[in-house]
């Protein structure tokens, strides 16, 4: 995996280009390897074995490539916590929000990120539910609908193509500020 960019690097704060298709050979090469990048951070023994910080997503510009591409790798969990069946685990291209809710959600103990390596505490909110269009890797058009933790994960991956940050969010003056009708998870 090419190194994971830090808060800082100016690629950050780009707004990455369209992705033309068909892709590159190097560029398919790139987005699978973001995507298996996810796949070892979530596995105790390789994230351990190569110091790998956890993650369920991971946007081109984090590796220093300003393109419009990110991975996603959300797992379900059963009650004894062992993996079940993948949420939404999935390389997206040109991905685009074509209508969101007005009703907001957040994670209560804040987000996290991989270019990120501090703790920014406070609440990000983020429309609930979304409907997203975007290109996979043959450039085939899908439609999804998305909400709560993968609708999350999603518009934090799609902020980092137009250079915005989860902190960009945060209330500066009230970081924990619960505003009515926020959705907390
Ligand atoms: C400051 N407090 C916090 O961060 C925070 C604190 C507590 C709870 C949450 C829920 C927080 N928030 C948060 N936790 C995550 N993970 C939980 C652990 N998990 C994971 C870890 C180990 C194995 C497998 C897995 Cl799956 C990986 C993913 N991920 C994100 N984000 C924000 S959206 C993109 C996504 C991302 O991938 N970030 C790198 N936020
Ligand atoms: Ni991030």
């Amino acid at each position: 995996m090419q190194d994971i960019i830090e808060e800082g690097h100016p690629t950050l704060r780009q707004a990455a280009e369209a992705v033309e298709f068909p892709l590159t050979d190097e560029l398919k090469a790139t987005a699978l390897a973001m995507h298996e990048f996810l796949v070892n951070s979530q596995n105790p023994e390789i994230a351990e074995k190569y110091g790998l910080r956890a993650g369920v997503g991971l946007a081109a510009p984090q590796i220093n490539l300003p393109k419009q591409i990110f991975a996603v790798h959300i797992m379900s969990y059963d009650e004894e916590g062992n993996e079940a069946e993948p949420l939404l685990s999935e390389i997206l291209f040109n991905p685009k929000i074509i209508s969101h809710s007005v009703q907001e959600v957040a994670l209560r103990d804040g987000e996290g990120c991989l270019s990120v390596n501090r703790e920014v505490p406070g609440l990000v909110p983020r429309p609930r539910r979304i409907r997203l269009r975007y290109q996979d890797m043959e450039g085939k058009e899908h439609e999804l609908r998305l909400r709560d933790y993968e609708a999350i994960v999603v518009q934090h991956e799609l902020d980092h193509l137009k250079g915005i940050m989860f902190y960009d969010h945060i209330n500066q003056q009230q970081p924990w500020y619960e505003k009515p009708g926020l959705e907390l998870l």
